[in-house]
């Protein structure tokens, strides 16, 4: 039976979002997640998206499935999609602005803003290597600015867990970076035991980093929302940048805060819908 679809893409990181209300168990397999998601095969997506029933008093529960068929903890340029998709599927039956949704990170809250964008509050980075997890040591259990092997090269790398993996790398120039080549090399190191996404970060200024990703499960892509926060806490880490930054994608800006009061994440960007059908 044909199942009904949306297509979002916050700053071109596309989803196929799923309406699963009805039924803790998403509706598609990882198998059928890879399939839907090729470009050539498929609708052609980054991840798949599921808005599921709310548990622990929560208002929704989100899954995703990465383009390869595996599951992350969180996506962040997913989770504003889904306030939207969300706000579309409640209709004139909508009573707030602002969601509390059970995530494998656990508990995100995106709130629509007056000016149409999604403001996220995405919770307090992690910053120990056993929460990331990675195996590389350090004195203080945290990796800030420490020397990996990655393509006969040595990289002086920052780690962070938003609920997912990121291995941040400040570097002179983002578009000079072979992405395709060493992003895999990153993503499957050994010192990274549920793999990890990886953000390259060019500091144009105090206020303004540039980022090109690759992500676990997906490749290339156009933004990663985790991603951004997780750069911008290393950037602070590293003496690099102020707490509030626009970090600026391929696919477009995302504006990003970590507040120096409560310790949380505050990242505000757009979510697009693309068109609807069956699949
Ligand atoms: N693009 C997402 C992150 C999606 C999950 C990631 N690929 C992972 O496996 O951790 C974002 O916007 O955060």
């Amino acid at each position: 039976m044909a199942i009904e679809f949306t297509k979002y893409h916050g700053l071109g990181n596309d989803f196929i979002l799923i309406d699963n209300r009805s039924s803790l168990t998403p509706v598609l397999t990882p198998e059928k997640a890879v399939q839907w998601c090729d470009r050539h095969f498929g609708i052609g997506a980054d991840g798949v998206i599921f808005a599921l029933p709310g548990q622990n008093g929560t208002d929704y529960t989100m899954r995703i499935f990465n383009s390869d068929g595996s599951e992350p903890e969180m996506c962040g340029n997913g989770i504003r999609c889904l306030a939207v998709f969300l706000t579309e599927l409640e209709g004139i039956s909508r009573t707030k602005d602002k969601y509390h949704i059970h995530t494998l990170a656990g508990v995100i809250t995106p709130q629509l803003t007056d000016d149409g964008q999604v403001k996220v509050d995405m919770g307090e980075p992690r910053l120990l290597a056993g929460e990331i997890p990675t195996t590389i040591t350090s004195r203080d259990s945290q990796v800030i600015n420490q020397p990996l092997e990655v393509a006969e090269k040595t990289w002086d790398v920052t780690c962070v867990s938003m609920g997912n993996p990121h291995c941040i790398t400040f570097v002179e120039d983002v578009a000079a970076i072979n992405l395709e080549g060493i992003g895999p090399q990153f993503e499957s190191h050994p010192v990274f035991p549920k793999k990890t996404n990886t953000e390259f970060i060019q500091v144009v200024n105090r206020n303004y980093l540039k980022m090109r990703v690759w992500e676990r499960g997906a490749g290339i892509t156009l933004a990663c929302g985790t991603g951004a926060c997780a750069s911008l806490v290393a950037g602070v880490l590293n003496g690099k940048c102020d707490r509030t930054a626009i970090i600026e994608l391929p696919g477009g800006p995302l504006e990003i805060e970590w507040s120096a009061v409560d310790n949380r994440i505050y990242m505000t960007g757009t979510a697009e819908r693309v068109f609807t059908g069956k699949y």
